[in-house]
């Protein structure tokens, strides 16, 4: 069956061995002992997004999950998906939130990681929903990088990685998409209080600095 009916299995698990019930947001982990740390990180296209993931990865041991790699490796890979991931990806769509769902849920359950910074994901209202459903887990936090459209725009240009998506045409469809299904998680987490917006216009440094900040208020600055 379609891997969005399922239910968040652990968390079930968990339940029937024993009393101490954990609280239903983190239980699809909680079979691993401790409910490990969730960040989303949100931002446009070309916003910096994977920059300040790699930092913090280098200065605080998060584990790093970009969607968007994972989808590229699913595409590498040959797989059942993977012409129809490039198709939407070479037009700035969203895949299916069943297929990155699956892919970000293989990544979590083979880590014994208690820090997770998960880039790039939810795109779009489905993306967010699939995940509480399936992995039976909410963010602690949301990370949104805020730039300007001519600055991620420039960015992207100039980002020289072979990215099939990384050209005038798809960037103008993604920022549409980016605006359309992006805008109403980040204003979600936002009302839930969960989110911190970082101007991401500076140097990578000068933008670390905030991030810095934020972690630091939630104590994850001991590595
Ligand atoms: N503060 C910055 N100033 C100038 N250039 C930057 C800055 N941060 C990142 N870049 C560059 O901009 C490009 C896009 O950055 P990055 O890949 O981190 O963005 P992203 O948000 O992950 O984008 P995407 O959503 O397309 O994956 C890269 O070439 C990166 O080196
Ligand atoms: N949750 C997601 C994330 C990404 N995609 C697709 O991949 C493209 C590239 O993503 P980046 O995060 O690396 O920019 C993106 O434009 C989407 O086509 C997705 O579908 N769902
Ligand atoms: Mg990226």
């Amino acid at each position: 069956s379609s891997t969005l009916n399922q239910p968040a299995h652990k968390f079930r698990i968990w339940e029937s061995f024993t009393t101490e019930i954990p609280t239903q947001e983190k239980g699809g982990l909680f079979i691993k002992g401790k409910a490990p740390f969730i960040s989303f990180v949100l931002g446009g296209p070309g916003s910096g997004k994977g920059t300040q993931c790699e930092k913090i990865v280098e200065n605080y041991g998060f584990t790093h999950l970009s969607a968007g790699d994972l989808l590229r490796r699913e595409i590498a890979s040959n797989g059942e998906y993977s012409t129809m991931i490039l198709n939407i990806i070479k037009e700035g769509k969203i895949v299916p939130s069943e297929v990155t769902v699956k892919l970000i849920q293989k990544e979590m359950d083979s880590s014994d990681s208690l820090k997770f910074l998960i880039d790039g994901f939810p795109r779009s209202e489905e993306n967010r929903i699939a995940f509480e459903h399936v992995i039976g887990a909410e963010p602690d936090i949301v990370l949104f990088f805020d730039c300007p459209e001519e600055e991620m725009v420039k960015r992207v240009l100039n980002r020289n990685q072979g990215r099939v998506d990384d050209n005038i045409d798809t960037i103008k469809k993604r920022l549409k998409v980016f605006k359309a299904l992006n805008l109403p998680v980040i204003n979600y987490y936002s009302k839930k209080g969960k989110l911190y917006t970082i101007n991401a216009v500076g140097t990578v440094d000068e933008i670390f600095e905030q991030v810095r900040a934020v972690l630091a208020a939630h104590e994850l600055v001991t590595g």
